[in-house]
């Protein structure tokens, strides 16, 4: 949820206002940054022994609980219960208990700090994008390399980053959901099958909310009739109540979102009703989603900032993780809605959320409105969080607030990721594909800075050929 968003669905909820009980919050607090406006100091960050006493408490004290779990081998052949993902989507979480644990990467002699984009192998067609063009078919292509590599640093900020990170693509629900202009079916389900075929494990396809609320979504049925046969990736859609849920089941969806907040002002205006009745709401479809087998993913939003209360307590932020993972979440995505969060304010909230609930049950979902997402999934994945959300191009960016930017590019994360040797099974050729793709279609340029940087750099050796 973006900005706009907030707004847009403020306003609807200040329109119903006469039938609704809830006190009023003055528009204008919505463009109030408060105290948050502030970034927290240097000194406030954690020493790295602080995260390593992080790493220690957590691997040890919050052990998944076998008794609970949406997932708990719920799905023939999944096991939701001990790592990040429903299914064998994580190449390397197998052997060790605990993935965040530091291990000294091996990387061979000569191994590129940023590997290797390869251009074999695509099958998508219709943008006509560089990326796409025959001259580089069999192209392959090495990104800019520290000749030093990381085999040679030995850095402890790098040795405590997970090796394997699951990305989850939220482009084509959170990244259109606030898009004006209605986007065609077609083009969704299009961009959906790129993102797939990119190598993607999850792709939040759509949501099953009410389409007075979120208009650009209402297709969400048709959606889910074009996309649910697709295979090699899970394709999660967003309930806010049972009914939602109902219709998600019908449609075919295999995975549900449940969404909650960590203030109550944005609860209110964002799903029209308190956090504690949000949860009962949620248990009803957490109930209804386990009699169907079917996981249910949770988010948390404002968990640092909320854009009419100013900073969020991470204890509260605890709190409704633990109520989402007690629920039967086999995964909690912390989302940084208003992206106003650092790591001087992300430490402290992942600190206390990792007291209450596993590790390994933790995403983080950030936005870049301030330029910080990739610096704030970083120090995350220091503190041991290998799940990471984020959208295609940069989509859910505001178009009616300048300056405001939307999730933080997918391209950008695997970019980063790439060049940390950590692995991600994505291809990032096929992936700048399809933000070229999207962002043709909504007629703007690529939000994800990677690409841009990219596409100039292989237009510039187009033209040498
Ligand atoms: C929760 C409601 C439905 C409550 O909306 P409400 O108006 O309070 O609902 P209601 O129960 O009073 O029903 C009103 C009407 O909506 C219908 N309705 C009721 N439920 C549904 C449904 N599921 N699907 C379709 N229709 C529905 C219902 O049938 C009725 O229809 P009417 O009788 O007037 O014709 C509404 O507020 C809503 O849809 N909100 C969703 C807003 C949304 O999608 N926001 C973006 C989510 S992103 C986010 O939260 C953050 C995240 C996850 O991205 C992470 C981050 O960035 O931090």
């Amino acid at each position: 949820m973006q900005w706009n968003g907030v707004r847009r669905a403020h306003s609807l909820w200040c329109k119903s206002l006469t039938h609704n009980t809830h006190a009023y919050i003055p528009v204008s607090h919505f463009v109030t940054m408060s105290s948050l406006e502030e970034p927290l100091a240097f000194d406030k960050l954690p020493s790295m022994s602080t995260v390593d006493r992080i790493q220690r408490f957590s691997s040890g004290a919050c052990r998944p609980r076998d008794d609970v779990g949406m997932g708990h081998r719920w799905i023939e052949g999944r096991d939701c219960t001990t790592s990040n993902s429903c299914n064998d989507d994580d190449q390397s979480f197998g052997k060790e208990s605990f993935p965040w644990r530091r291990h000294t990467r091996k990387i061979s002699e000569g191994e590129h700090l940023l590997r290797n984009i390869s251009f074999s192998g695509r099958n998508s067609t219709g943008s006509g994008t560089l990326w796409e063009s025959k001259s580089f078919q069999e192209h392959k292509y090495h990104t800019f390399s520290n000749e030093n590599g990381i085999s040679h640093s030995n850095n402890k900020i790098v040795r405590g980053v997970p090796k394997f990170v699951k990305i989850v693509e939220v482009g084509p629900r959170d990244g259109l959901q606030n898009e004006k202009n209605i986007v065609p079916t077609a083009v969704k389900v299009e961009l959906i099958q790129r993102l797939v075929s990119a190598g993607l494990p999850v792709v939040e396809a759509t949501s099953f909310v009410s389409p007075k609320w979120v208009p650009q979504l209402a297709d969400a049925k048709d959606v889910m009739d074009a996309v649910n046969t697709l295979d090699g990736a899970r394709l999660p859609v967003l309930t806010p109540n049972l009914k939602g849920f109902e219709a998600a089941v019908s449609a075919g969806a295999k995975e549900v979102a449940i969404f909650a907040s960590a203030s109550e002002s944005f609860s209110l205006s964002n799903i029209n009703c308190t956090i504690e009745e949000s949860l009962l709401r949620y248990r009803a479809v957490a109930t209804a989603a386990k009699e169907h087998s079917i996981p249910v993913r949770g988010y948390v939003s404002c968990v640092v900032g909320c854009p009419v209360e100013g900073a969020v307590p991470p204890s509260k932020v605890a709190y409704v993780v633990k109520e989402l993972y007690d629920m039967g979440c086999f995964e909690i995505s912390l989302g940084d809605t208003i992206g106003i969060g650092t790591p001087g304010s992300v430490v402290p909230m992942l600190e206390a959320v990792m007291a209450v609930v596993p590790t390994e049950k933790l995403a983080v979902h950030f936005h870049d409105t301030y330029g910080q997402a990739l610096a704030n999934i970083l120090v995350s994945l220091q503190m041991g969080i290998n799940i990471v959300d984020s959208s295609i191009a940069g989509l859910g960016g505001c178009p009616y607030a300048k300056g405001a930017s939307g999730n933080v590019a997918t391209e950008d994360v695997v970019y980063m990721l790439n060049g940390l040797g950590v692995q991600t099974n994505v291809d990032l050729g096929k992936l700048i594909a399809a933000g070229d793709f999207i962002s043709k279609h909504l007629g703007r340029p690529n939000g994800s800075k990677a690409a841009v940087a990219l596409n100039r750099r292989f237009t510039a050796d187009a033209s040498k050929i």
